[in-house]
């Protein structure tokens, strides 16, 4: 089985675009929706949810004033400061200080703060009109966004094992944070979407170096590449000067949006140059994942 992980760094650069076109122009896979905080590949694939479950994840801690004997060490140990003294309370945890760490449950010589799961969202395995989808929702102001992003990962892994089937899709979140590090470690290969913008470029050497890192194979394709074309030489010098393999290069079209406007991807719309940059792109991201270590 292989797993590509679209990514982008910057926010907005197509990422959805490219994965829900992907959807329809692969035949047999399985997608998950990684952007577990802000997901929106659903919004273009009208899942029906076939298995829902909450997500639970590490809370605050909890400090039981009848155990407490009020020492102060925890309060001395927090490096984030979330622990202090009330004259009415006792010790008392400031919730959004906190970074559930969990340290202060582990020096607390009373055992008198407990560390509680909660339930911080949900996660789907959907049918939709191009396959199976596993996508998530993580609850409003909650963390754990990583460690859901690798539940989503293991279960679309599961579904496509279940169902015979060779790929999976993983439509990644932006940034280079705990989501992304969490969508591309033991992936196979990362797409990178950018943009010919400086903080597309900028963003782009950033998702180069964190799958250096995690020692994950990098492409590139550059979309909306009419709209600069300095930038866009850039972006082409510096795959070649870095090794990262330039796979294709999408033009502007502002059907592209009305085309997701009607939840549809670019290619069920129809949308011109845009679905032969589109279907390259996939031909030859499918070759390179042909290329890799594993492949029949
Ligand atoms: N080639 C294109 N031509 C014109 N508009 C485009 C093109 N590609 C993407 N867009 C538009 O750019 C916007 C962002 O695209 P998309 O939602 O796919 O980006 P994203 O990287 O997934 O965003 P996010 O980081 O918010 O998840 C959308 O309005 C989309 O219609
Ligand atoms: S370390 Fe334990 S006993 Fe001491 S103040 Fe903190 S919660 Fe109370």
């Amino acid at each position: 089985m292989k797993e590509l992980t679209i990514l982008s760094g910057k926010g907005g650069t197509g990422k959805t675009t490219v994965s829900a076109a992907f959807a329809s122009l692969a035949s047999s896979k399985v997608m998950a929706d990684c952007d577990v905080d802000a997901s929106n590949l659903h919004l273009l694939l009208a899942p029906e949810p076939r298995q829902t479950a909450d997500f639970t994840a590490m809370r605050s801690p909890r400090i039981d004033a009848e155990l407490c004997a009020e020492c102060g060490y925890c309060e001395s140990w927090c490096r984030f400061d979330a622990i202090k003294l009330d004259f009415d309370d006792g010790y008392v945890i400031d919730a959004l200080a906190c970074e559930h760490c969990g340290l202060c449950a582990l020096v607390c010589p009373e055992s008198a703060i407990l560390m509680e799961d909660h339930v911080c969202g949900a996660w789907m395995v959907s049918d939709t009109r191009k396959g199976t989808l596993v996508h998530a929702r993580l609850g409003i102001g909650e963390d754990n966004s990583g460690k859901l992003v690798t539940l989503v990962r293991r279960e679309a892994r599961r579904a496509a094992q279940a169902e015979g089937v060779g790929l999976v899709l993983n439509d990644g979140p932006p940034g280079i944070g705990c989501p992304a590090t969490a969508a591309i470690t033991g992936t196979d290969l990362v797409l990178a979407v950018t943009e010919p913008t400086p903080s597309g470029i900028h963003d782009l050497e950033r998702v180069a170096e964190l799958c250096k890192h995690f020692k994950v194979p990098l492409a590139v394709c550059i979309n909306k590449h009419d709209l600069d074309a300095e930038k866009s030489a850039a972006i082409r010098d510096w795959c070649q000067s870095s090794g990262a393999d330039l796979l294709g290069e999408i033009p502007f079209d502002p059907a592209v949006t009305k085309a997701l406007m009607a939840q549809r991807s670019v290619i069920d719309a129809d949308c011109g140059p845009v679905v032969d940059a589109v279907t390259g792109l996939w031909e030859a991201v499918s070759a390179r994942l042909g290329q890799l270590p594993g492949s029949p």
